[in-house]
């Protein structure tokens, strides 16, 4: 076992299908983990409505996540990985969503702002390839789409120590950097290398979702960009 540069905290075997994924995207990871929205997260100094924008947008994001969680519970192959994807399911609706709903409160914006907005381009296109992988009832499938979407939350997450004073702003960090969210992200790293098909017998499955992979990563980019970009 070894770990990557980036993603170092999560351990994946070198020569495992979860590294050469993570090589072929470096430069993009790279580029969301030290996004203008992070560095100016951690500084406590995000212009209130690019962090209204955001976490309005997010919350979208979160409904569909939300499904493919609920998706692994229905096609993950063994019994003790159901129990963890519904045990993150529950911890979810009790932390995240409670989360959301005080930040807008502290942010002023009411129901009717964060239930149904226009969805921004990237947060359409991370819907489609959320729903997706629930459609396709591929196990491997899900997992690649929540492993990009979770480790790339945990990275720019512990990429810097100071955290800052604001509910809003410190609340969103810490969300993505305990302990156990560290485990969670390990869980799902560990599933995928356990269950991605292997080239010889299934070539066009691994490139499919290698491809996944790496629309997942480049919608990630594109969703920090996007909140800049009105
Ligand atoms: C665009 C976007 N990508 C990834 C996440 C990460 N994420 C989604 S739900 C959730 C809860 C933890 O299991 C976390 C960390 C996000 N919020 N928004």
């Amino acid at each position: 076992m070894t770990t990557t540069g980036i993603g170092a905290l999560i351990e994946v075997s070198a020569d495992g299908s979860v590294s050469a994924l993570m090589r072929s995207t470096s430069e993009q990871w790279a580029a969301a983990i030290n996004h203008r929205f992070v560095r100016e997260l951690f500084a406590g100094t995000v212009d209130e409505a690019v962090m209204r924008d955001y976490l309005v947008q997010d919350y979208q994001f979160f409904e569909s996540f939300l499904s493919m969680l609920g998706a692994c519970v229905a096609h993950a192959d063994e019994l003790d990985a159901k129990l963890r994807f519904a045990r993150q399911l529950g911890m979810l609706v009790a932390d995240e969503d409670t989360y959301f709903v005080d930040s807008f409160v502290e942010l002023g914006v009411d129901p009717s702002d964060y239930l149904r907005p226009e969805l921004a381009a990237p947060t359409a296109r991370f819907r489609d390839l959320m729903d997706s992988a629930v459609d396709s009832a591929s196990y491997p499938q899900l997992l690649v789409v929540l492993v990009v979407a979770e480790w790339l939350y945990l990275d720019w997450a512990e990429s810097q120590e100071e955290v800052p004073q604001r509910d809003v702003h410190r609340g969103w960090i810490d969300l993505h950097r305990s302990e156990t969210f560290r485990g969670w992200v390990q869980f799902l790293v560990y599933e995928l290398e356990r269950v991605f098909p292997t080239e010889n017998d299934h070539g066009s499955e691994a490139e499919d979702l290698a491809r996944t992979w790496r629309r997942a990563v480049d919608l990630e980019c594109a969703f920090f960009d996007n909140v800049y970009d009105d």
